[in-house]
């Protein structure tokens, strides 16, 4: 539970069924396919509670004198039988339809609602239990808007038809078979808080253990490289079990309200099918009357019980709404600015820190940052070094917007980035990540990633640029070779390679390349570097580095130490000054090892 995500601690305790009612504005849209479940839902209630008044006229003309009347009521029996039999099929289609649908609505706007999250929401949550919610909860949402929610209505209109008809027929009888209905309601209400509490407990242990799980398979090589199997498997048993031993005492919960109200109904029956032979008897009703109102019994008795299943189903339900809602409605720590500020066309690709401070929002209190002024000119080329976290990444992290500061701006060509839309200036920025990113593709495709309407030649140049081609074409397929989820079947320079022809592709006016020759064999980032310097020369370049020979030719190299810039200047001038950059070109270049 050490990992347990924040927002799994957040969470209200269980609420009512009406947090169904947050499925609302999903269903909206599709009000004429639920007016229409709704018809064929009325309609088929209304036969099945018709059909009992045809039984009675058969059973009382069995020994009438008059056979056609008797042939009569069957035709009409079989009619009704139809009818039920389409009313039926409409409202299964129309009710199993809308399930599919919304749920498919509501994966897609959980998803492009997280795909857009920023950083500081994925620090708290693990991807895994999203996936979770994603696929368990919206699951139970099926079950409810595709069957349940129409199971649930269709009982209560039988229900409530079934009492009145048996009123009806006679009063004395209804009394007598309907007593033990509010004895069954209580303990149904008390069990139903304890199912639905269990199963979002439930829920929650089984979204955790996902959570978990989808962490150490994506890292299944470290976990065997340290083998940390056992104490992998060991780990998500428990949690397993955990999920399962909770699964159970919902199950045992369940099946004992079952017990329940199956016992109630059928003692009624019971104690009511003896009063009523008697009545038959005494000639007091018909044998008809008698069948009739047994079939509304059992009706009566059958909905209630139905019912009883299709609540817990509902608080199940109710449960997976409440998580999907608070995805939903998660509040992100960067936004957009509700009017947006256009980005000036053409971008120059200037960039200004002022007096920036900041800290990351899962440590408050160290500065990742620390009073940053830094104006960098359209066209210039800057490197960033400075010891193991110093604060470079972090530089990188503020000019995409994926943080805001606590204190002070950045700018891009004069405009605050708060101000703007950031799907809007990002097309701007072409990054070469730390740790790059390949998907389950193509090489092709991932390449095409920095700009989906590129046309293959543009893709191949790009490669050619990045010193890509070459290793890409000797691959089985060529650019088509499909290169494993994450890339697995890559080395890390030709990971790199491909991200690095990805940013070359993307065009834009400002370039950040954190760390993104540092797996290059010398032959390659040779090829690559000169590559970037063609580059660099055209747009605004920030690159964090490492290896001081890789920054040497940048215009300005900046010096960072503990989130503060320490100096600044050309490579040359840094040397003579002979601060923290002099000792660190010392060690690399004289002796020929790498700082790291
Ligand atoms: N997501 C995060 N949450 C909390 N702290 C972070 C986060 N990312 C980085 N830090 C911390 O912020 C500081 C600056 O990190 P940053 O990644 O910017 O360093 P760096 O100079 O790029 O280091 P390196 O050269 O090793 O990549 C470090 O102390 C690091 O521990």
């Amino acid at each position: 539970m050490a990992r347990s995500p924040k927002v799994v601690e957040e969470r209200a305790p269980g609420k009512r069924i009406s947090a169904l009612k947050a499925l609302w504005p999903f269903l909206q849209p599709y009000k004429l396919n639920i007016i229409g479940a709704g018809l064929a839902l009325i309609f088929t209630a209304t036969i099945s509670l018709i059909l009992p008044i045809a039984a009675r006229l058969i059973v009382d003309n069995f020994s009438a004198d008059n056979g056609e009347m008797l042939s009569q009521h069957f035709t009409t029996m079989l009619i009704f039988a139809g009818l039920l039999a389409l009313g039926t099929a409409v409202r299964y289609f129309l009710v199993t339809r809308l399930g599919e649908r919304i749920v498919a609505d509501i994966r897609k706007a959980v998803f492009g609602r997280m795909i857009g999250m920023s950083p500081a929401f994925y620090e708290r949550v693990m991807t895994g239990e999203v996936l979770s919610r994603i696929t368990t909860d919206t699951t139970l949402i099926l079950s409810v808007v595709g069957s349940s929610a129409s199971i649930a209505l269709r009982n209560v209109l039988i229900f409530l038809g079934g009492v009145v008809l048996m009123l009806l027929t006679s009063v004395k009888m209804s009394v007598m078979v309907l007593w033990p209905i509010p004895v069954v309601l209580f303990p149904m209400m008390i069990l139903g808080r304890r199912v639905r509490s269990l199963s979002k407990e439930n829920q929650d242990l089984i979204a955790e253990s996902s959570g978990g799980a989808s962490e150490q398979l994506l890292s299944a090589q470290t976990v065997q490289a340290f083998t940390h199997e056992d104490r992998s498997r060991a780990k998500f048993d428990e949690v397993t079990e955990q999920s399962y031993r909770s699964a159970r005492r919902r199950i045992l919960t369940r099946a004992f309200l079952t017990a329940l109200v199956i016992f109630m109904v059928f003692s009624a029956i019971v104690m009511f099918l003896n009063m009523g032979s008697q009545d038959v008897r005494t000639g007091e009703t018909t044998e008809g009357g008698l069948v009739q109102f047994m079939i509304y019994t059992i009706m009566v008795g059958g909905a209630v019980a139905a019912l009883s299943e299709v609540w817990g189903e509902l608080q199940r339900a109710a449960g997976a709404t409440e998580r999907l809602v608070e995805l939903l409605t998660i509040q992100d720590t960067v936004q957009d600015p509700d009017e947006p500020e256009a980005v000036v066309a053409p971008v120059k690709g200037g960039l200004t820190f002022d007096n920036l401070h900041f800290s990351y929002p899962s440590r408050s209190d160290i500065p990742a940052l620390h009073g940053i002024n830094l104006d960098i000119k359209p066209g210039e080329t800057v490197a960033l070094v400075g010891p193991s976290g110093a604060g470079k990444s972090t530089m990188i992290h503020m000019v995409q917007r994926f943080y805001d500061p606590q204190v002070g701006s950045v700018r891009m060509d004069g405009q605050d980035l708060r101000e703007l839309e950031r799907s809007e200036f990002r097309k701007h920025i072409a990054l070469v990540p730390q740790d790059p990113v390949i998907f389950a593709d193509t090489a092709r495709e991932n390449i095409r990633f920095g700009r989906p309407a590129a046309t293959d030649a543009e893709v191949e140049e790009a490669a050619k640029a990045a010193a890509a081609h070459d290793f890409l074409m000797a691959l089985p397929d060529g650019y088509e070779s499909y290169v494993g989820e994450r890339g697995v079947m890559l080395s890390g320079g030709q990971k790199q390679r491909i991200a690095i022809a990805r940013a070359i592709l993307r065009d834009a006016p400002i370039l950040l390349l954190d760390e993104a020759t540092s797996a290059l064999d010398a032959e390659s980032e040779h090829a690559v570097q000169s590559a970037v310097d063609e580059l660099a020369k055209t747009r605004t370049t920030l690159i964090v580095a490492h290896r001081l020979a890789t920054v040497k030719k940048a215009d300005r190299i900046v010096v960072f130490e503990e989130g503060r810039i320490v100096a600044q200047g050309t490579h040359d001038s840094l040397v003579a000054q002979g601060g923290l950059y002099a000792r660190l070109a010392k060690l690399q270049f004289t002796d020929g090892v790498a700082a790291e």
